[in-house]
């Protein structure tokens, strides 16, 4: 036993995985030993999931298969109907909403009260799970909006249906390829702390629901997977306000604020995916004659590199190009979770397939030998 004190678990190795592997110095982030960029270019969100839940890249066969049987998932029971319908009418905030939504698809799940140890009822739910919440934030986008949500199709791949549930409308290639790119690029990172907490849960044997609704709640968070909606929010504000970005920029950090999208636990140079996102965002705002989200992000980029030496993060071009989309501002972190998803799983089966509680220490601080007063005589 150390007494060394590692805050946040900085460099702390608490467990084996063949899942995700990222070289921070270098940027560099390969799953499964594939690297993100030919996944991003060549395979689908479908095909990375069977990647990270089976081991192995699909054949054609074994894809349709696996793609088939969780188009066959998407649709929502009648229960999960009505807790998405009254979080739409009570306003809930997008990321409650899915946190609590997937929490209610146990109580629907015919697996629900299969054993921790049951592989293959682990495997129907973690379809289901992660086929149901694209349907779920769809359909909380819709009907929050005052509109009927869309029957999802078992013919459109994962990403395409996910567009068409929520425009109502059958997305072009270009809008469906790019967001298909989107998902795989989020599916996985590592022990980053939604994944992490995923795991702490699983830890105790407690069940894929709620380990993944753990999952959700931690990637809320604006440190985390909030980052995403926090940088379009500071595009939006920056345009509206009467400064330069870099001059509302050097504001913010005078003032003590950190930038949305920029620093990571783990790279110190740019991360891959924001190259790759960066990239992406560009070409669609230049196919749709808007680039001056994707212009500003790359001045405060340069500006912040230079000065901060902190590079973005995966968040950052994220925003601009989910925003040229038409995606609303306060879905994407909602859309990290509906990526992730298939992440967190993987990890969870992974913990259980040589499970050991995860349970770290505290320095304790306090006081000690108290005397106890009697609660009339304090
Ligand atoms: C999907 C994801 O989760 S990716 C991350 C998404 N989160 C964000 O984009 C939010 C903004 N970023 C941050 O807050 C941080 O970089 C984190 C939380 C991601 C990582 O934090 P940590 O590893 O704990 O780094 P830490 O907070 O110690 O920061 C190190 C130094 O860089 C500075 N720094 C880090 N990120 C930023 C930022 N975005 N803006 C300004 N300064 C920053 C810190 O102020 C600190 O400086 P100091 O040593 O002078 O105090
Ligand atoms: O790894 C992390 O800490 C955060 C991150 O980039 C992710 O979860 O994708």
């Amino acid at each position: 036993m150390t007494d060394e004190l590692k805050r946040g678990l900085e460099g702390v190795l608490v467990a084996e995985s063949d899942l995700s592997y990222i070289d921070g110095d270098v940027g560099k982030l390969v799953y499964r030993g594939y690297a993100i960029e030919d996944l991003a270019a060549d395979a689908s969100y479908e095909e990375t999931l069977y990647l990270l839940w089976h081991d192995e890249l699909p054949t054609r066969a074994q894809l349709n298969e696996f793609s088939a049987a969780m188009a066959a998932e998407r649709e929502l029971n009648d229960g999960v109907r009505s807790v998405i319908r009254e979080l739409a009418e009570a306003d809930e905030d997008p990321m409650a909403a899915v946190r609590t939504i997937v929490s209610s698809f146990s109580a629907f799940d015919d697996d629900a009260d299969a054993d921790v140890t049951d592989h293959e009822a682990n495997i129907r739910k973690s379809r289901r799970i992660t086929a149901k919440t694209a349907t779920a934030v769809a359909a909380y986008d819709r009907l929050r909006n005052g509109n009927e949500p869309v029957e999802p199709r078992e013919d459109l791949s994962h990403a395409a249906n996910f567009l068409y549930m929520l425009n109502n409308e059958e997305p072009d290639d270009v809008l469906a390829e790019t967001f298909d790119m989107a998902l795989v690029l989020h599916a996985d990172h590592g022990l980053n702390a939604s994944t992490f907490s995923a795991m702490v849960t699983a830890s105790t044997l407690a069940d894929l629901h709620a380990s993944v609704t753990s999952a959700v709640g931690t990637l809320s968070g604006g440190l985390h997977g909030g980052a995403n909606a926090n940088v379009m929010r500071m595009l939006k504000e920056i345009d509206e306000s009467d400064k330069d970005p870099i001059t509302w920029v050097e504001d913010a950090l005078d003032d003590g604020r950190r930038v949305a999208g920029f620093g990571h636990r783990v790279y110190s140079v740019k991360d891959p995916r924001a190259t790759i996102l960066g990239a992406k965002s560009e070409e669609l705002g230049e196919a749709a004659g808007e680039t001056k989200w994707y212009d500003m992000s790359v001045e405060i980029e340069e500006y912040i590199v230079e000065e901060k030496g902190i590079a973005p993060n995966v968040d950052f071009y994220s925003a601009s190009m989910y925003y040229v989309m038409g995606i609303p501002i306060d879905l994407y972190t909602p859309i990290f979770a509906v990526s992730r998803v298939g992440g967190w799983i993987a990890h969870i089966l992974e913990q259980w397939e040589d499970n050991r509680l995860i349970r770290p220490r505290a320095r304790y601080v306090g006081e000690m030998d108290a005397a106890f007063v009697p609660i009339d005589e304090r």
